[in-house]
């Protein structure tokens, strides 16, 4: 019988949701709200989000003009390593260094969030983020279910689950040297595509060691996995983590599509100045590659100087959005109209790869980033730089043939030739044309996933509120 026939018998639906406290965390579950507000169920849907006082702004901001309450819970105060008024990780100094003391400082919030979660109405679900292990022990307390959200795609998350479970890497010397996944013996991966370090012998006292394993611990008590994704990208993936893990997965994405649907017709008040010179590259028949790294990366003088001359010898129009170190005046002299920099600013991606001028992305992989380019039908030039990056690489490059990637020369860095080279292959040549035809395929399936009623991540989070709030019936 159809569900709407019971309207007077469902339960009101409520959701917490507690993203972690980063750009590319946050963003996607900030998109998971409004696709849960903005759902077709016939009940009512509610929705928490928790984050701490300094990232309210970005929360209020990417939720505007949805009834979703925010919560913030104080971030906890006189950490050692964390400058004070540190509450998000694209702000910490030295990332790579201080991403274990951070996360690790969150657990002072459990009991300030515990109490704000009783003073709330009944939860119906929990969806927080990995790296918040400690509020699965919350959800547990209060009884209700939790979910997990890592931010990643399918495919990464099982690679790197096989390649931990078979202790694939741990006796490999070489970083170079290719080995299958035992699960996906097509695939290959080197320890160059793991995060360094990460296969070396360590005394359980180390305290990255220890948050991989609290992390593990938690995730391994919770009721269900969301993946930013569709069941059409990665069928294979999801089908394997169905199989063959007890986590069950829920592909609800692309997320980033949710923020589409509802901004449309929201008039920008004052067009940022990329968004002109994007306009006029347009108006001339110009195509244009868009540059950039995401939130977190911390890329060496060296890469970035290599980076640089290396767009400059391309040849073609690019706009790189990029943070810290300065270029030197001197580039933007030399490239002049062809090129234009925008650092430390924060733009509309979306509304960036969106653009009719951009036909080509070179990302650091991101998956965020990578998704936004698929739902544009953008081609990609992988430039993977850290975390499950590398993953995400084989995944767009070698499954998806969405993109290219750049090779790494000997010295760890990606020389100006390679990146010259690649860009115009992806701008100018037969690989570009032939990575656009797929990526266009790619992005018509996806805009699919989210519609009403048919699409597959549509019915994926039906289901999902079904299970979670109305005793499965
Ligand atoms: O000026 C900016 C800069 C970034 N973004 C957005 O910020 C997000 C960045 O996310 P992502 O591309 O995934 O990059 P990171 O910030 O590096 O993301 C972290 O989180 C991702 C999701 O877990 C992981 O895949 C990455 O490896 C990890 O570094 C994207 O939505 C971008 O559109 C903007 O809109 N404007």
């Amino acid at each position: 019988m159809h569900r709407s026939q019971f309207t007077m018998e469902l339960e009101k639906v409520h959701v917490v949701l507690f993203p972690y406290l980063s750009k590319g965390h946050m963003i996607p579950m900030l998109q998971l709200a409004r696709l849960l507000l903005s759902h077709s169920y016939a009940g009512d849907i509610s929705v928490t989000v928790f984050t701490t006082p300094l990232n309210r702004p970005f929360v209020a901001e990417s939720l505007s003009g949805t009834k979703a309450t925010i919560v913030d819970v104080p971030f906890p105060e006189n950490v050692p390593e964390i400058p004070p008024g540190i509450e998000c990780t694209d702000k910490l100094p030295a990332l790579s260094s201080l991403f274990v003391p951070f996360t690790r400082a969150t657990k002072s919030m459990q009991s300030d969030f515990e109490r704000e979660l009783m003073s709330l109405p009944r939860v119906s679900f929990m969806v927080s983020d990995g790296f918040l292990w400690w509020t699965q022990e919350s959800a547990r307390k209060l009884g209700f279910p939790w979910i997990v959200f890592l931010g990643m795609n399918c495919a990464s998350t099982s690679i790197l689950d096989s390649v931990f479970r078979n202790q694939l890497l741990s006796k490999v010397k070489s970083d170079t040297e290719p080995v299958s996944v035992p699960e996906f013996p097509w695939i290959k991966v080197r320890k160059c595509d793991f995060v360094k370090d990460m296969f070396a012998p360590k005394p359980t006292t180390d305290p990255g060691f220890k948050f991989i394993i609290d992390q593990v611990t938690s995730m391994n008590q919770s009721q269900g996995i969301i993946f930013n994704t569709f069941d059409d990208l990665e069928p294979v993936f999801l089908d394997f983590y169905k199989r063959k893990r007890e986590l069950k997965p829920w592909a609800l994405g692309p997320l980033c599509s949710v923020n589409n649907f509802l901004e449309g017709e929201v008039e920008e008040k004052v067009k940022p100045s990329w968004m002109k010179w994007l306009d006029k590259k347009r108006d001339k028949g110009c195509n244009v590659l868009y540059v950039a790294f995401g939130t977190q990366a911390e890329i060496s003088r060296e890469q970035l100087e290599e980076i640089a001359l290396g767009l400059e010898e391309s040849q073609v129009n690019f706009l790189w959005v990029f943070k810290g170190n300065e270029l030197g005046e001197m580039f933007e002299e030399r490239v002049g109209e062809r090129g234009l920099t925008v650092r430390d600013e924060w733009v509309d991606q979306r509304k960036i790869l969106e653009h009719e001028s951009v036909r080509g992305f070179m990302s650091h992989c991101g998956w965020n980033s990578l998704m936004e380019s698929i739902c544009s039908k953008v081609p990609i030039l992988a430039f993977p730089l850290a975390a499950e990056q590398p993953l995400n690489a084989i995944l767009v490059v070698e499954e998806l043939r969405v993109a290219e990637r750049v090779v790494t020369a000997s010295e760890g860095v990606v020389r100006r030739e390679e990146i010259a080279q690649k860009v115009k292959d992806l701008m100018e040549g037969e690989k570009g044309k032939e990575l656009r035809k797929n990526v266009e395929a790619y992005g018509k399936v996806a805009k699919k996933a989210l519609e009403e009623g048919i699409g597959s991540s549509w019915k994926n989070l039906d289901n999902l509120i079904n299970e979670f709030c109305n005793n499965g019936t």
